[in-house]
């Protein structure tokens, strides 16, 4: 039997990941590619809101895509919203209150599915399950802007770091309000979106513990070109970050991150790098590049675990299958080692 996380209260959220790491066995699998999952059941998400656009049009295609991934082993699932954003869905004629709406929604869909998975594996009885985690997805303000800035880190001349936390402030307010496990800050491309974040979640008291990914496209720095050294020293101090890692970056960069990683915090090391194509940001498409099929990603995301990495999953172009082999392989070591 996994493992049954109680939810915890206000006071006692911050341990969390932690705890969770520890119950679980040290390693924790995180969800693949959720718009690629949309994507392959048919969902047309060519669009400025992207996957957001199923929170309007195909809601029961998102509960869908959580229950693939649960099923598949993933003991965090991220929600819908990466690409969802009160300024998006406003531009598309939607009223503020309806906008919120949809962003809670997101949050709802995946704890529904969660607590709806759990409830079917427990009557089971014998599994190797555990109650899994709904971590909000918080895409950078590049994803917002749909022009693939969130892979150059270039934001133009007029974006300083109050514009950033205004961004990102009411989103993340009520995602924080609809109760979510997590707070997943994912594909931040530059030193003073990392700023914005760490000091909006102390403005805003945030108790909800946060991951920050960074996308990579050299393998070294961030997109920007800034130095991980520079990002990770304004989080390195935050209570509210709990983990920091990679993701949406090709695979074979991620085993030198984990190591750089190490080096440059303590925090959780957290990676889930998509399948090795490329985001052509104005044909909107993915290129094929050196690409990773499942074995060759888990082969790989064995070696992030051994070095240090501590919650492991897929990004764009990654599966259930992708993830059913992480989970498979991970557990298989875990009952190995115990
Ligand atoms: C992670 S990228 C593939 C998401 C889509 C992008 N922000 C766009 O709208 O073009
Ligand atoms: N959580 C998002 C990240 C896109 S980079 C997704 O999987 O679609
Ligand atoms: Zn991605």
């Amino acid at each position: 039997m996994g493992v049954v996380f109680e939810p915890k209260t206000e006071e006692n959220k911050a341990g969390l990941l932690e705890d969770f790491l520890e119950k679980a066995g040290g390693c924790a699998v995180i969800d693949g590619g959720f718009a690629t999952q949309l994507e392959l059941h048919g969902a047309s998400i060519n669009d400025p809101l992207w996957s957001a656009l199923c929170l309007i049009n195909n809601p029961h295609l998102i509960s869908k895509v959580h229950l693939e991934y649960l099923e598949a082993g993933a003991d965090i699932i991220v929600t819908s919203s990466y690409q969802a954003t009160l300024p998006g869905f406003i531009s598309r004629g939607l009223s503020l209150e309806q906008g919120e709406k949809l962003l809670a929604k997101s949050v709802v869909l995946a704890t529904d599915a969660r607590d709806l998975f759990w409830e079917t594996v427990e009557k089971i009885g014998d599994h190797s399950y555990n109650r899994a985690l709904v971590a909000a997805s918080i895409g950078s303000y590049g994803a917002y802007l749909a022009d693939g800035s969130e892979y150059s880190g270039y934001y133009g001349e007029d974006v300083d770091l109050n514009k950033l936390k205004d961004f990102h402030r009411r989103r993340l307010q009520v995602l924080v309000e609809a109760g979510p496990d997590l707070l997943a800050f994912e594909t931040i491309p530059n030193k003073l979106e990392t700023q914005a974040i760490v000091e909006l979640l102390e403005e805003e008291d945030v108790q909800i513990p946060s991951w920050i990914c960074f996308s990579s496209v050299d393998g070294v720095n961030a997109p920007s070109g800034e130095s991980f050294a520079d990002c990770l020293q304004v989080l390195n101090t935050s209570q509210r970050i709990a983990a920091v890692g990679i993701n949406c970056a090709p695979p074979q960069f991620v085993h030198s991150l984990v190591q750089k990683f190490n080096e440059l915090t303590r925090k959780v090391i957290v990676v889930y790098p998509n399948s090795g194509e490329i985001w052509d940001g104005v044909a909107k498409r993915w290129m094929p590049s050196k690409c990773f099929n499942d074995d060759k990603f888990k082969v790989l995301a064995t070696r992030w675990r051994d070095s240090g990495a501590k919650l492991i999953g897929g990004c764009c172009r990654t599966t259930p299958s992708t993830i059913r082999g992480l989970s498979k392989a991970f557990k298989q070591s875990c009952l190995a080692s115990n």
